[in-house]
């Protein structure tokens, strides 16, 4: 066990690729060891070892992949509620960093060294954590989901629904939904274009970021529709009317998704199949820096 040690996780290919060097000379000026990965699933390796040997400062330098990959060997080493973990910006879409304040590159490395700190909730879906959010109704086509041109053209989600959903003739998915609704059971059935299941963002309203510490998820229930529906225009912008028909809101602490076929779902990006999908909200697990504006109880 480290006593006091501070780790950092470079991913040199996420935005656009030019940070490396510059993010590297930063976080060993902060007293950072730093550990380039050199390809996919590196930073999950790295993030397991850093679990293992009881960092106690672990910056990640990456987009929400990386960070995702990232609190995935954490997990993997039982170690996510244990390092004190950065996020220093230099993804493409940066959801998380945005929803801390954390404006940018040499912003997140000054954070890292003092910021403050705050408990997030960590979501963890088919027993792999996220924590901006999940969302069940992705084709699998993984390279459309990887794509950095459709993301910095329409946003993460903007194409959930607009782009996937016309370019591929995509047909919704048939889902039984169970949710834990203030201690009580919801449920939901019938055929969904998409389910949003939010942890650091919301989809309703203004969208924008969710309450991170409540220990609840935003869903959003999304009935199939046909495609450029307004609905559909809807979630394309992020913003859904909370009495929007077609819509379904709920705030839940559990999330049980189950149907016929396997379903497929993107966790922060991470694409996976599964015909059943349980989702808890691990609450205030992870220790993260904040930036100056970061706000606990968004409105
Ligand atoms: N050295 C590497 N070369 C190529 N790919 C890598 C390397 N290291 C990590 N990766 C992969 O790059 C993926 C994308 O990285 P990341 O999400 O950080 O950037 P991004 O897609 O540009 O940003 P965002 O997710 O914020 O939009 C990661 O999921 C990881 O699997």
């Amino acid at each position: 066990m480290q006593v006091g040690s501070r780790r950092a996780i470079v991913n040199p290919q996420s935005g656009t690729g030019d940070h490396a060097d510059y993010a590297e000379r930063l976080l060993r000026g902060r007293g950072y060891a730093v550990e380039q990965t050199t390809g996919p699933e590196d930073a999950v390796r790295f993030g397991r070892e850093a679990g293992a040997d009881g960092v106690s400062e672990l910056a990640v330098c990456g987009g929400d992949g990386t960070i995702n990959e990232v609190l995935r060997g954490l997990a993997d080493s039982d170690a996510l509620g244990e390092p004190t973990v950065g996020v220093v910006p230099c993804g493409t879409a940066n959801i998380l960093a945005d929803a801390l304040g954390i404006r940018d590159l040499r912003h997140g490395v000054e954070l890292a060294d003092s910021g403050p700190v705050r408990e997030i909730d960590v979501g963890v879906a088919g027993g792999k954590p996220f924590v901006v959010s999940c969302i069940a109704g992705l084709p699998a086509d993984a390279s459309l989901a990887a794509s950095s041109d459709l993301k910095s053209r329409f946003g993460t989600f903007a194409f959930v629904v607009t782009g996937v959903q016309e370019a591929l003739g995509f047909d919704g998915i048939d889902i039984e939904l169970a949710a834990t609704v203030a201690g009580r059971t919801e449920t939901w059935e019938g055929e969904a274009t998409c389910v949003l299941v939010g942890n650091a963002r919301k989809f309703i309203e203004e969208g924008g970021q969710a309450d991170m510490e409540d220990g609840l998820f935003d869903v959003a229930i999304v009935d199939k529709m046909p495609a450029g529906n307004l609905v559909a225009e809807a979630v394309g912008h992020r913003v859904l009317g909370q009495e929007t028909d077609g819509v379904t809101h709920i705030r839940a602490s559990e999330l049980t998704v189950t149907g016929p076929e396997p379903i497929t779902f993107s966790r922060d990006g991470e694409l996976a199949t599964h015909e059943r999908l349980e989702l808890t909200n691990e609450k205030r697990l992870l220790s993260l820096r904040v930036g100056p504006t970061y706000d606990p109880t968004p409105g």
